[in-house]
């Protein structure tokens, strides 16, 4: 539990973040098309060839209201199919109520999440009910799964701000949060779900989540999910960093939004979430070359460049550096071909009048 002191912008950085990767649902669930079940899973298993460990796969909610995601059945098939599960991954999907929980169960999910949000305007529209209806809703989902020994991760989203109603109280997400982790939620993430937070909002969402005057969760219990809608999902993601939060979400290539917050922006992008990682010393666990073959993947198949500027950055660079590489080659392969065509020289004769003797051949030659 955090000390009663009010946050400020500094603190020590966690020496690992865990990375919870929601590109294959919250990516893709705000797609204006229905992206391919093969193409889906070929993300999902190039993502597991990175090194993440937590993929959020799909979700079971209703196709009506998100088609995106009507093929849950086949992905999680795929997945515990022939050789796409990893060892060590989790492989989880989005439950909204029983139905959706015994669905997943049943297509073989390891956990589940059920997604709550600290604006009333935005539950109504993204589950049809009001947050109170929602923890309703949920409790029964998490006692289901508990007994059927599949953990449950608890969103709350709008942590920073609705598309509906504006502001947000940070108590009322602090309130969502601890209820959410009293049903048996084992995590948290707290999402700002349309990105127009700053970190010093962050931090007093954090503080009014996890303090010991606010709602006392456990900092390691929560995980931040930041849109980069204005461009401060980095700073928002560093700010909670250095308050001890250790899980962040993102999604490869910066994929996303949500179908119920319209203006949204993707995610904040894996590629930049383990750059800027890496680059301070935070272990992820993740290996950016095998990311980026998994963003250029899922970019190839939706036909436009990643979100991710350092996928961008670093996919330019690779390009240039295989490109100077092959210009060094193809030069290589000239000077032998020319060495090749030229006529035999003949060896150097040593003495005055040999080196004569060389000065006119040379000459005849010319
Ligand atoms: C939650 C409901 C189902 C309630 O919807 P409802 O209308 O209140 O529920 P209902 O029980 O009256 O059922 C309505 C219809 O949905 C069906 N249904 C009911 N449940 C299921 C189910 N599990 N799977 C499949 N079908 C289902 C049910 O059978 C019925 O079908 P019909 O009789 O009309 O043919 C609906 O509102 C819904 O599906 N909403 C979609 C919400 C969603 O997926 N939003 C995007 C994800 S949240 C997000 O992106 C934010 C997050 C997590 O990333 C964090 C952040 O960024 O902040």
């Amino acid at each position: 539990m955090l000390s009663s002191a009010e946050p400020r912008l500094a603190g020590n950085l966690p020496s690992h973040v865990r990375i919870v990767e929601v590109g294959p649902r919250d990516g893709l669930q705000n797609e204006p098309g229905v992206v391919e079940t093969a193409t889906k899973v070929a993300l999902i298993s190039a993502l597991g060839d990175s090194g993440l460990d937590y993929i959020e796969a799909t979700s079971f909610v209703s196709p009506k209201w998100v088609p995106q995601m009507g093929d849950n059945k086949e992905v999680f098939a795929a997945i515990n199919g022939d050789g796409v599960r990893r060892p060590g991954v989790v492989y989880s999907a989005l439950t909204p109520n029983m139905r959706g929980l015994e669905a997943a169960i049943e297509a073989g999910a390891d956990e589940v999440a059920v997604f709550g949000a600290a604006s009333d305007a935005f539950s109504l529209r993204n589950i049809n009910c009001t947050v109170i209806e929602s923890m309703e809703r949920f409790q029964p989902v998490c006692e289901a799964a508990a007994k059927a020994g599949i953990p449950v991760r608890g969103y709350v989203s709008t942590v920073m701000g609705c598309p509906y109603a504006g502001e947000v109280d940070p108590e009322a997400v602090g309130w969502v949060a601890r209820r959410l982790l009293d049903m048996g939620c084992r995590e948290i993430s707290l999402g700002d779900t349309i990105g127009v937070g700053n970190p010093m909002q962050m931090q007093r969402v954090i503080h009014a989540v996890c303090s010991d005057e606010g709602h006392g969760v456990p900092l390691s219990a929560v995980a931040v999910h930041c849109h980069d809608t204005y461009g401060t999902a980095l700073a928002n993601i560093l700010a909670a960093m250095q308050m001890g939060v250790s899980v962040v979400d993102s999604a490869v290539g910066g994929l996303g939004g949500c179908p119920y917050a319209k203006g949204a922006s993707g995610n904040v992008a894996t590629e930049d979430v383990v750059y800027m990682c890496h680059g301070m010393g935070v272990e992820t666990g993740v290996d950016m070359d095998a990311l980026l073959a998994a963003s250029r993947l899922i970019s190839h198949a939706l036909g436009r460049e990643p979100a991710s500027k350092a996928a961008k950055a670093l996919i330019a660079k690779h390009d240039a550096e295989r490109a100077a590489a092959e210009a060094e080659q193809d030069a290589k392969a000239r000077r032998q071909q020319e060495r090749a065509a030229a006529p035999a020289q003949q060896p150097l004769p040593s003495g005055t009048a040999s080196r004569a003797c060389h000065a006119q051949a040379v000459a005849a030659r010319q």
